[in-house]
């Protein structure tokens, strides 16, 4: 068979499937007239997990289970935008892990808003100039993002869904070698990250370490100045058209960041694999086994917890606090509703939502 052959066959698939495609979004656009007239909610994360194990189930290659899933992901956003266009808001600036990461769940077709801080982010979401917003809760090596969980205190946004993605920095540059660059752009955190690529690389050459207050900031200089490079995203690099030297520069490689989408009045079906996020604002926490007591409801209802923070109440005298908590379950789980319904004063619920592993 010719290369000429092989893409005549190609083009042949390509067709079907884009008849195919064209089908399922017919099919998607009933769903969006049912929908409307029943006031049902657009976004199922649980309904796109439940066909995405379905594929992954009956896949057997050779695409894996990744590619799998950035497909039907851009599918999913492709249909979610023919139900009912949706303005989604992320912590900017453009380029950064959190456009990635809204990227990598809305697609290349949704509308984006890029704010400038996370609480501005809520507000968008708060006052419905954005259906959804994307924002960092914690990194895996750095912790949480404090930020984000006293405005799921203050503010009334509810989690709609997780999703975690890996961190992994590239060396961006136009200089053909590293030899040549002079100087480096990046975060203080990305610069800590990546020490040990750049002791290997620039042991001689000793370029300044300029540090900027975003990667993307990093990317834009270095596309403007030649002599230089930029720790950056991938998506910062490709952004400004800057040619990746190094990809995955970073010492731990196991580095990822959780994000949550948050939504207003949202409220998830059932999944399988449910996770819960609620505030606790338990009363005389200054009283001995107040928290003790609380936690054992739990453990004797047999809920798993997966994270528990405390939080200062602010403007408060006293050392009180307020908790920030995470469990494994749904709202309506019989064991989850019997604890919620005992501390009903005293429990925020911010959302139920499929698992993100
Ligand atoms: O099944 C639905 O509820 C749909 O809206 C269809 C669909 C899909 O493309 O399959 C699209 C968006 C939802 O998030 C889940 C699934």
């Amino acid at each position: 068979m010719t290369l000429e052959d092989v893409r005549k066959d190609i083009d042949k698939i390509d067709d079907q499937l884009l008849v195919l495609l064209n089908q399922r979004m017919n099919l998607v656009h009933k769903v969006g007239e049912i929908k409307r007239s029943t006031k049902a909610i657009i976004y199922r994360p649980e309904r796109e997990k439940q066909i995405l194990d379905r594929m992954n189930a009956q896949n057997d290659g050779p695409l894996n289970k990744e590619a799998i899933e950035a497909i039907y992901l851009e599918i999913f956003a492709a249909a979610r935008n023919i139900e009912l266009p949706e303005r989604v808001a992320y912590l900017g600036p453009e380029g950064s892990f959190t456009h990635q990461a809204a990227e990598s769940r809305f697609g290349a077709m949704s509308e984006y808003m890029t704010l400038p801080t996370i609480k501005s982010v809520f507000e968008a979401v708060d006052t419905g100039r954005a259906k959804f917003g994307v924002i960092p809760i914690e990194n895996n090596q750095e912790g949480i993002v404090y930020e984000t969980v006293d405005l799921l205190n203050e503010m009334n946004v509810n989690i709609a869904a997780e999703l975690k993605i890996p961190v992994h920095f590239a060396l961006a540059t136009e200089a053909e070698n590293p030899s040549k660059i002079k100087r480096i752009y990046s975060k203080d955190i990305a610069f800590r990250q990546c020490r040990g690529f750049l002791n290997k690389y620039f042991e001689q050459t000793h370029p300044e370490e300029i540090q900027v207050e975003s990667t993307s900031k990093a990317a834009k200089l270095a596309a403007e100045d030649p002599e230089s490079a930029a720790i950056c995203s991938e998506i910062a690099a490709k952004l400004f058209a800057l040619p990746v030297l190094f990809n995955n520069i970073e010492d731990n490689s196991q580095n990822r960041t959780r994000f949550f989408i948050l939504a207003k009045n949202f409220v998830n079906a059932k999944s399988e694999n449910d996770k819960t996020t609620i505030i606790a604002r338990l009363p005389d926490t200054d009283k001995p086994g107040v928290l003790a007591n609380f936690l054992q409801d739990f453990k004797k209802s047999g809920i798993n917890l997966t994270k528990i923070e405390s939080r200062p109440y602010k403007g408060d005298e006293d050392f009180n606090f307020w908790f920030f908590i995470e469990l494994e379950g749904f709202y309506q789980d019989e064991n989850v509703e019997k604890v919620f319904k005992k501390y009903k004063n005293a429990i925020k619920w911010l959302g139920s939502y499929v698992r993100n592993t």
